[in-house]
Parts: structure tokens; C-alpha cells; sequence
């Protein structure tokens, strides 16, 4: 019910006046079928009987020529005011997705493959399915009034005439409503598959992949994991087609045998004279109209089932509780002025996950930079989840200034957050775009943050300098592609738009770059970091040992901590590690 509610709340919200005016048509369309019986009935029996006179007749085809002109123009205004229907519908409904999608101010749903296919389908649904329901009950409302009509007919012909075309239609829907839960079932059981298969497809196409593919020989084995996924998706499709066809054949029968004893019963009929020759024309399109408009009553209410059984996936998406526990209201968060702590933090993804992080304490003092250091998996970039608070710690706490992160607003706490991911991301839009999305009203100093990360003089020689496309996939011709350095360096200017960041977090901020221009990257983040409080993740052992205190993570947990001489006099992992890749550089 609360899908229904949710569906008439979207399309009358979106567009009252065609929504209104497709229920119009469809009233007079439904009416037009018995109207026509009737009047066809009038002809025959006028031409029959004693009134053959042109004007008597006059009138009632009159009535049947403007019926027929009826019939044939309301299907193509029907369509005008449903496509309009659907745009508006699907704008708002998207528009409402992706506002609540905004909302969620972690990375938990967008981490999980369950969440993943929910807001997929979602996406799907939003688009399509408000208009598929109203379509649906707007054709089940038109058909229902066409059988009632004909019902009507049949009753003053013979009562158990509507009768049994009446009940010889339950079958049928019964049957349909039974399949549109199956086709929603099975609809679920597709959709991790056709995610999958497109993140196949999107491979086999990416320029990003092309390389590997074609180097490691493995497009053949790639295609045959797609074409497995759509034989699957295919076979699942195929015994839906079957079972489909089964449930709905015996109605079928029934319903057609039905119709073939009355109208045997109504030609009987007509030669003893019981019934007149106009009386056997209502009879044979109330017939074919009643068991027509229930199979399309069936047909309608299956695919309104369907589509608001999946329409239940876009709502618990737009009505998703929030995904972190904001309070409200939220403590302000101020200007950091003595440092972050984390106090015993203990992470894991989920119960099912081993813990990543097992009782981390740690502090990154104000005005200082702590620098984490440690193998592949140790938990470094989980720590800076927990920091900028995408995930909040399964135990212990973060702590900013004293305060737990908990207590303030995560739109806030992350405008005081300046941070360049691993994994940042290349936008397809233009450089001035790329690195103005740092800070959107700082747009006006693009240029002094590239000039601060050092690509200024690349981005102003591009052909159309900083409003250049850094991408080549809309096919615009002086769109260009930038090295992965240069990437790096335009996300660092991203990370450098934003005013004075009370926390400045880069995560192998240099792993792309030479290392002339690992230098000047360095050189360039100290100047910015000079005075700011920042956390520096690097397998590169050389740009921590400046930082403050350098903190070795291991499987979760601080192994060692302190300065970079005091970690080599300690002689521990650290001091390894260090002398390993130096040693590196002298060999
Ligand atoms: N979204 C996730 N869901 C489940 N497990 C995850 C998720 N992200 C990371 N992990 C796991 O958490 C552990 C720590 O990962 P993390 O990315 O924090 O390590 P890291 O120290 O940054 O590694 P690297 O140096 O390779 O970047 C790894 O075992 C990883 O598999």
C-alpha cells in the first residue's frame, strides 16, 4: 500500500494535468467499445426491422462513425500525455533518488554488493516504474469499465450468460498475479548477475583495461565469464517464459471454451427468434470484450504487482534511515587548535569481516604532520575513513580537539578536511572543472592551487589552456588525456583549492610521479603543509622521514612510534624497512 501511496504521490506531484487528463481518456476510451455494440446493435435491428429509412438510420451510424473517430484518435493522445507523464515522473523520481543518495554521509552502502544491486535497481525502477504502475491501473481501471459494460450487456441477454464468462476469467487472474511475484523474485536473482556482466562489458571496452587485456591475452576469458552470466540471466529468463506460458494456457482454454457455448447458445438463439440479429452482434463483442478486458484486467494488475514489488527497492532507498547517526542538534565544529586522537579504535567492515584496525591509539598533534607508514593491508586507508568519517570505529573513538567526531555534523567536520585519496578521481570535465570541484566558490584561484601542485604550466600550454577536456570520451577533438602524474598533480591542486584545511590528509600523494617530480611534489606539499595539521600515508619511506611522528601500522594494530632517528636507533620494522629501500636506490 505504501508503494501504491508513494507511485500516485510521485506522478500527481510531477504532473497533475496529464496524469489527469490520461484517467479522462481513459474513461471515454473504455466507454467507446460498448457504446459502439449498442449502436451497431441499433443499425442492425433499424435495417432489419420496420425503420429501413435513410434518417432512421441516419442518426445511430452518425453516432457510430463519431465513436470509430474516437477510437482512433484517443490512442495517440493517450500517448502524448503518457510520455509526458513519464518524463516529468521519471525526473522527479530520479531527482528524489539521488538527493537521498547524497544524503548518505558514510561509504557503507556504496562498499556493500547488497546495497550496490538495491540502489541499482532503484535507478531502474525510479525511471520506469511509477509510469508502468499508473499505466497499469489506468488500463485496469479502462478495462474494468469496459467488462462492466459489457457485463451489463450480457446480463440483459441471458444472466448466466455474465456469469460464466465472469467466473471462467478468475483462473486467468489468479494465475497472473501468482507470476508477477515470480518475475520479481526472479528479477532479483538477475541482478548481481547483469551487474557483473556489465562490469565485464565496461572492461572489455574501458581504454583503462585495454592494456592488460590485450597484453595478458585475457579478453577471450573475460568474454566467456560475460557470455556465462548472460546464459545464466538467459536460463532464468527462459523457465520464466516456460512457466509463464504453462500457468496461463489452461485459463486460457477454459475462458476460450466458454465463450465458444455461449455463442453456440446465442445463434440457437437467434434462429428461434429469441434474440434479434442486432441482439447476436452485442452478444459476439461482449463476449470477445469480456474476456479480452479481464485478461487485460489480469494482465494489468500482474504488471502493476510487478513493477510495485520492485518499486519497493526505490523505496527503501529513498527511505532509507540515515546510514551514520547524526546528531541534531550537531556540535559545531571548530577550528582544530590542540589535535586529532584516536583513543583504542577497533574496525571491522561488518560482523562477517575480520577487524582491521585492533585498538589503535594514536595522535596527530596540532600544527604537526603524523606520518603512517606499513605493508599493503595494515589498515592506513581504513584509518583515514575512520578520520574524514565515512565509517565510525566499531570501538573507541575519534577524537577532534577533545570532542568525538560523532557529536558534529559530517558535512561540517569534512569541510575542515583537505584530502587527496588514493584513489581520487579523474573527472571527464575540463581542468579548470577538475580542480575547482575542491572548493566550488574558491573557483577564482584554480590557477594558484595548480600552480602550488605544480602543473600550472602544463594545464596553461593545453589548447585550450584550463578550459581543456581531460578526456577524450565525449569525442571532442582538443579534449586531451594527462599522464598519471599529471592526474596526481591535478588532485593535489584540488586538495590545495580548499582554504586552509584544519586537517590535511594525502594518501600516496607521489606514487605516479618520477623522482625529480616526487621532489617537487614534496616540496610543494611542505610549503602547503607548513603549520597545518596533516596525515601523510607513503610506502615511500624518504618523504616521511620529515613528518613529526611517523607511526608504523601492522595488521592493525601500532607497532612502532616516534621520530625518523629514533625509529632507526630502535632498530625495529621501521629501520628495515627504511635501510631496505635505500639500500634500493645505492645498489
Ligand atoms: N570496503 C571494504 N570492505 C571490506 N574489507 C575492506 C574494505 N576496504 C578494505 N578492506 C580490507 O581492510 C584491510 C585494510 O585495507 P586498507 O585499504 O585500509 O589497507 P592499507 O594499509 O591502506 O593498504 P595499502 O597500503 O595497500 O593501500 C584489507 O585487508 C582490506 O582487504
Amino acid at each position: 500500500m505504501a508503494a501504491v501511496r508513494a507511485v500516485l504521490g510521485l506522478a500527481l506531484r510531477a504532473a497533475p494535468v496529464p496524469l489527469l487528463g490520461i484517467v479522462l481518456a481513459a474513461l471515454v476510451t473504455a466507454a467507446l467499445p460498448v457504446t459502439a455494440a449498442w449502436l451497431t446493435r441499433d443499425v442492425l435491428d433499424r435495417l432489419a426491422g420496420a425503420h429501413r429509412a435513410a434518417p432512421a438510420v441516419a442518426v445511430p451510424a452518425a453516432l457510430l462513425a463519431a465513436v470509430g473517430v474516437g477510437a482512433a484518435v484517443l490512442p495517440h493522445v493517450d500517448r502524448l500525455l503518457c510520455g509526458e507523464l513519464g518524463r516529468r515522473v521519471g525526473l522527479l523520481a530520479q531527482d528524489r533518488l539521488y538527493a537521498r543518495v547524497n544524503t548518505f554521509a558514510g561509504l557503507a552502502r556504496f562498499e556493500n554488493p547488497a546495497e550496490l544491486d538495491r540502489l541499482r535497481l532503484a535507478e531502474q525502477c525510479g525511471q520506469d516504474t511509477p509510469v508502468q504502475v499508473v499505466g497499469a491501473a489506468v488500463a485496469l481501471a479502462q478495462s474494468a469499465v469496459t467488462v462492466a459494460g459489457f457485463v451489463a450487456s450480457l446480463w440483459l441477454l441471458g444472466p448466466w450468460l455474465a456469469v460464466a464468462v465472469l467466473l471462467g476469467a478468475l483462473p486467468a487472474l489468479a494465475a497472473q498475479l501468482r507470476l508477477a511475484r515470480a518475475w520479481s523474485e526472479a528479477t532479483l536473482h538477475t541482478t548481481p548477475l547483469e551487474r557483473r556482466e556489465s562490469f565485464y562489458a565496461h572492461l572489455l571496452g574501458s581504454v583503462q583495461a585495454a592494456k592488460e587485456i590485450r597484453l595478458f591475452g585475457t579478453g577471450g576469458h573475460l568474454r566467456e565469464r560475460m557470455r556465462r552470466d548472460r546464459t545464466a540471466i538467459n536460463a532464468t529468463r527462459r523457465r520464466m517464459e516456460l512457466r509463464t506460458a504453462a500457468a496461463q494456457g489452461l485459463p486460457a482454454a477454459v475462458s476460450a471454451g466458454i465463450a465458444a457455448g455461449s455463442l453456440v447458445w446465442g445463434v440457437h438463439a437467434a434462429a428461434r427468434g429469441t434474440l434479434t440479429v442486432g441482439d447476436l452482434a452485442v452478444l459476439t463483442s461482449a463476449i470477445a470484450a469480456v474476456q479480452g478486458g479481464l485478461t487485460g484486467i489480469a494482465a494489468s494488475a500482474a504488471v502493476a504487482h510487478q513493477h510495485l514489488l520492485l518499486f519497493a527497492h526505490y523505496l527503501d532507498v529513498t527511505t532509507a534511515p540515515p546510514d551514520l547517526p547524526v546528531l541534531s542538534p550537531a556540535r559545531p565544529a571548530g577550528a582544530l587548535s590542540r589535535g586529532i586522537e584516536l583513543r583504542d579504535v577497533w574496525f571491522r567492515y561488518s560482523e562477517q569481516h575480520d577487524w582491521v584496525l585492533r585498538g589503535v591509539s594514536l595522535t596527530i598533534p596540532y600544527g604537526g604532520t603524523l606520518a603512517l607508514v606499513g605493508d599493503n593491508g595494515a589498515g592506513k586507508s581504513t584509518l583515514v575513513k575512520l578520520l574524514c568519517r565515512f565509517y565510525d570505529p566499531t570501538r573507541g573513538s575519534v577524537l577532534w580537539d577533545g570532542t568525538d567526531i560523532r557529536q558534529f555534523d559530517p558535512a561540517e567536520l569534512r569541510r575542515r578536511i583537505g584530502a587527496v585519496f588514493q584513489d581520487f578521481v579523474r573527472y571527464d570535465m575540463t581542468a579548470a572543472e577538475n580542480i575547482a570541484l575542491g572548493q566550488l566558490d574558491n573557483a577564482g584561484r584554480v590557477a594558484e592551487a595548480a600552480r602550488a601542485a605544480g602543473v600550472h604550466g602544463t594545464l596553461a600550454a593545453l589548447p585550450r589552456g584550463y578550459d581543456t577536456l581531460l578526456t577524450r570520451a565525449f569525442g571532442e577533438e582538443d579534449g586531451v588525456e594527462l599522464s598519471g602524474g599529471q592526474w596526481q598533480r591535478v588532485a593535489l591542486a584540488r586538495a590545495f583549492l580548499r582554504d586552509d584545511p584544519d586537517l590535511l590528509i594525502l594518501d600516496e600523494p607521489t606514487s605516479g610521479l618520477d623522482p625529480e617530480a616526487e621532489h617537487e611534489v614534496h616540496e610543494a606539499i611542505r610549503r602547503h603543509r607548513r603549520g597545518r595539521t596533516s596525515l601523510l600515508i607513503s610506502h615511500r619511506l624518504g618523504s616521511a622521514r620529515e613528518a613529526d611522528l611517523i607511526v608504523v601500522l601492522q595488521g592493525g594494530v601500532v607497532a612502532e612510534r616516534g621520530g625518523h632517528a629514533e625509529l632507526l636507533a630502535a632498530d625495529g620494522r621501521y629501520a628495515g624497512l627504511f635501510r631496505r629501500q635505500a639500500a634500493g636506490y645505492v645498489r
